[in-house]
């Protein structure tokens, strides 16, 4: 098993109320799925990708990654394994304006120290994402979707065994959408995990699990 979690809660407290975003959640995940969340706004989608990713702590319960109960890391410890297992595509936009295409995408490399062909692997995942035309480009010249793609590239860069997409599809075209859910089915195919958020109900039949999350729990919708 790749992803397991057990038990899963995370209360918040807003305006002197306390409240659970993320309810006693169980989700278990073997490497190559592909699993959909759909969820309304605010029905705790990105605290749990959040949670999953280890960029929140958990009030209760467990998570493992490849065996490792991310738990127990300390948080030098938590961000090197962050960095080389998990690939994180947050919501809206998070390249960086002032380096090019090809410098965000190699830019995990870079954080994790590693050894490697980098422009091989960098170029290769350009291409493949068909935007290798656009590798000395800035984030400024590109559009919505060519954004998209590079910000999923540089997601894969130190080749994650999972990969968590919070909305990614949310302010593209029915084509683009179209074009990227394929990429991610092909992430998927070629052995990573990916475990995509969304309240977009045209992206589900993509999923291999579907889910739904509703005021903090998670059911699944599979029969
Ligand atoms: N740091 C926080 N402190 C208090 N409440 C929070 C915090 N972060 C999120 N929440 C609340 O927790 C609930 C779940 O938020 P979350 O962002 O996970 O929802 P979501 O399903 O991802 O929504 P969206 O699709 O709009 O991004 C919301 O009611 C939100 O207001």
């Amino acid at each position: 098993m790749l992803l397991e979690v057990s038990n899963l809660s995370k209360e918040y407290t807003r305006t002197n109320r306390p409240f659970f975003a993320v309810k006693d959640v169980g989700l278990k995940m073997n490497s190559g799925d592909f699993a959909i969340i759909i969820g309304r706004s605010g029905s705790g989608k990105s605290t749990l990708l959040n949670l999953i990713g280890g960029l929140v702590s958990p009030t209760v319960g467990q998570i493992s990654i490849d065996g490792c109960n991310i738990m127990s890391l300390k948080d030098r410890e938590l961000s090197a394994f962050r960095n080389s297992y998990i690939g994180y595509i947050p919501q809206g936009h998070s390249i960086l304006s002032n380096l090019s295409v090809l410098d965000n995408v190699r830019l995990p490399h870079y954080l994790q120290k590693r050894q490697g062909d980098v422009d091989k692997r960098a170029l290769s995942l350009l291409e493949q994402f068909g935007i290798a035309h656009l590798a000395n480009a800035y984030p400024q010249q590109l559009s919505g979707g060519e954004l998209r793609r590079v910000t999923i590239a540089r997601a894969l860069m130190n080749k994650p065994k999972l990969l968590l997409a919070d909305e990614p599809t949310n302010d593209l075209d029915a084509q683009t959408t179209y074009e990227v859910m394929h990429l991610f089915s092909e992430i998927a195919n070629e052995g990573t995990a990916v475990l995509l958020v969304t309240h977009d109900l045209s992206t589900i039949h993509y999923g291999k699990h579907v889910y739904r999350m509703d005021n903090g729990e998670l059911k699944s919708l599979n029969t």
